[in-house]
């Protein structure tokens, strides 16, 4: 387990989207998460996502893709704030414990539990309505480190725009 990067963030620091059009954490995509996260106590995240009817699966609940997609969110903030390195998921496992309805809040924590070359492995907790509320979801995930390339070359991201310690 490495100590986090020399300029991974402060803890009670807040972190904006990665991206703005990003589905888990923009402020430019209509129905998407709007995800908040900042930095926690021992190098966490401490992300809270709020669910509203946009993301419902049955009525009043929500949909588990979505709460994969916060978990992955805030998985992959874990990761690429910590470590200052880009990073995709190659595997996300989630364990849906609790409905969680429409309007609760999940307070999720997200943190490293190892990295073996190019793999890191992270994990975290998802509670409803107050971080210390019922435990409501579990996940755990691999990310692979991967070249700046990948995004200019399997996405769109401009070489110009990208910041050279985490993903655009
Ligand atoms: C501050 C920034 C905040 C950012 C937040 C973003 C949150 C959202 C994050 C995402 O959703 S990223 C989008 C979803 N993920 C993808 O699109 C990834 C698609 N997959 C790939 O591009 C490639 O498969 C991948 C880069 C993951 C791996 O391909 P590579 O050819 O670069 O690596 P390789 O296959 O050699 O694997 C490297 C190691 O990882 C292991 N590995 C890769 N995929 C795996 C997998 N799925 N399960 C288990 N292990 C896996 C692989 O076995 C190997 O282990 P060893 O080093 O021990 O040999």
């Amino acid at each position: 387990m490495p100590p986090p990067h020399p300029d991974a963030p402060e803890p009670g620091t807040r972190l904006g989207p990665h991206y703005h059009q990003c589905f888990g954490c923009g402020d430019e995509v209509e129905g998407g998460l709007r995800l908040h996260a900042e930095v926690g106590k021992d190098s966490t995240i401490l992300a809270e996502f709020t669910v509203t009817e946009a993301h419902q699966g049955a009525p009043g609940l929500a949909h588990g893709g979505l709460l994969a997609v916060a978990f992955d969110e805030a998985l992959g903030n874990t990761v690429g704030q910590m470590l200052r390195e880009p990073a995709v998921t190659g595997r996300l496992e989630t364990d849906f414990l609790r409905p969680v309805p429409v309007g609760s809040t999940l307070h999720i924590v997200g943190k490293l539990d190892g990295v073996a070359g190019r793999k890191v492995y992270a994990s975290a907790d998802g509670r409803l309505n107050d971080p210390d509320g019922p435990l409501a979801l579990r996940a755990r995930a691999l990310f692979v480190l991967v070249d700046f390339s990948h995004f200019t070359t399997h996405g769109t991201a401009d070489p110009r725009d990208v910041h050279p310690d985490i993903n655009p």
